[in-house]
């Protein structure tokens, strides 16, 4: 036996205590929905600690390629990467319980890992799942090092090594790397519950549901038009940055709700210089009714503290007083230059910068009120009428989009030696 495999490991912090089964069983279920459509069969077993991805036996592959060659493998590394809760990609080979199978998917990972020159050092790390096995760990480093430093002459160096080949044993095979690649971390999406995010076209909403999926939420959008006054193309850019988030949880669900019209009477009802922070309120309404319809039990914006005068303390607390459920900010305290690093890193940078014609640039007064209260905005609402029913009438025009995981914007599957 030897066969392409994909180590993934998760922090072991997060796995203490009684959470330990929820949280696993929801990266399994989060691994196999990203692996759906991956260009091959992926078999995902579960070991102490440790989920394996095994992969098809490609012998003609292995003779021209090399044991890392497998494109299949490949992709399935660069789709591991991008699952949050996972903090280590080792792709390598699952082969026979021997410490001769080891030492040779040993050499032949080494070789590929490092093929045109002499590294800098490397290092054996054994460890035993199982202690079935003739030789200790210690016995099964010495072995597998000895026939590296035989065969290629690499230098031992056990404190800083260039390449760092890991050997498992487990109940029935043993698993072979020679490299470790870092994974987002976080907890699995869903194991701490559901959110709505509130999905402008900008650059911050988009990193702030991020930050929440990070943290196990599974997010679900929606973004406000200022249909029938302005076209489709906030829309557009809404769906493609939900596709592009959707990597992250397998799948997900967009609202498009036209705005416009209510948009419209708030001014006709005098809001002037009220106007944003009545919009915002309308959406939090509006936001808070609809995630309570299809059990979500947050919502996530992606203001930040002062960052235009829509957010300032007072007109925060007061967009925040209309919502009734909670309101979680994951950038209220970031720099903007840090929201568009990270914006970048998750490849949302490039969709937010494109044009749109976005429904708060509608009817937006010359001066936006910085200090308002929720008393002030009570007054102007009341003029509209019931909120319960302009929600209502907001919600029956909303658009519902499956979103499906936008894959095919995954860079190409570099060498798996030049992922980093
Ligand atoms: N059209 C919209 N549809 C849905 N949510 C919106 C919309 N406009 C704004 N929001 C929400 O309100 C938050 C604050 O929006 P605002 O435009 O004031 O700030 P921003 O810092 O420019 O945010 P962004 O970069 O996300 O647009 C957004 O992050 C988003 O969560």
């Amino acid at each position: 036996m030897r066969q392409p495999c994909v180590l993934l490991k998760y922090g072991e912090l997060a796995l203490k205590g009684r959470n330990k089964h929820r949280f696993e069983d929801r990266l399994v279920h989060n691994v196999r929905r990203a692996m759906e459509g991956v260009g091959g069969p992926v078999r995902i077993r579960r070991r102490r600690g440790v989920l394996v991805l095994t992969l098809p036996e490609r012998p003609d592959l292995e003779a021209q390629a090399g044991p890392l060659g497998d494109p299949l493998q490949a992709a399935v590394v660069a789709r591991a990467r991008e699952i949050i809760g996972v903090s280590v990609v080792q792709p390598g080979l699952r082969v026979d319980k021997t410490p001769e199978d080891a030492a040779a998917a040993a050499l032949d990972l080494a070789r590929a890992a490092v093929p045109d020159r002499v590294p800098a050092g490397f290092a054996v790390r054994p460890r035993r799942r199982s202690k079935d096995f003739p030789l200790t760990s210690e016995q099964l480093g010495a072995h597998v090092g000895a026939a590296v430093y035989t065969e290629l002459g690499w230098p031992v160096d056990l404190t800083r090594p260039e390449v760092e080949i890991t050997v498992e044993v487990d109940q029935r095979e043993i698993f072979v790397t020679a490299e470790r690649i870092k994974g987002l971390g976080g907890l699995p999406v869903g194991c701490s519950g559901r959110a709505l995010a509130l999905l402008s076209g900008g650059y911050d909403s988009p990193v702030a549901a991020h930050r929440a999926m990070r943290r196990g939420l599974s997010v679900d959008f929606v973004h406000f038009t200022g249909a029938p006054l302005t076209g489709p193309s906030s829309a557009y850019k809404a769906y493609a940055l939900a596709r592009r988030l959707a990597r992250f949880e397998g799948g997900a669900r967009l609202w498009l709700i036209p705005l416009g019209k209510a948009q419209k009477a708030l001014a006709t009802a005098g809001a002037g210089s009220l106007q944003v922070v009545a919009q915002r309120r309308l959406m939090m309404r509006t936001a808070s009714e609809l995630a309570r319809r299809h059990g979500a039990e947050a919502l996530i914006t992606g203001d930040s503290l002062g960052q235009v005068s829509s957010q300032t303390l007072a007109n925060l607390a007061t967009v925040e007083e209309a919502a009734t459920l909670p309101l979680l900010r994951p950038l209220l305290a970031w720099d903007k230059e840090e929201i568009m690093a990270e914006a970048a890193r998750l490849g949302t940078a490039e969709i937010s910068k494109l044009a749109d014609e976005d429904c708060c640039s509608l009817l937006m007064p010359p001066s936006v009120a910085t200090r308002t209260t929720p008393g002030q905005l009570a007054k102007l609402e009341h003029r509209l009428g019931e909120m319960a029913e302009t929600v209502d009438n907001l919600l029956a025009g909303a658009r519902l989009l499956p979103v499906e995981p936008g894959w095919e914007d995954t860079p190409e599957p570099r060498p798996l030696r030049a992922a980093s």
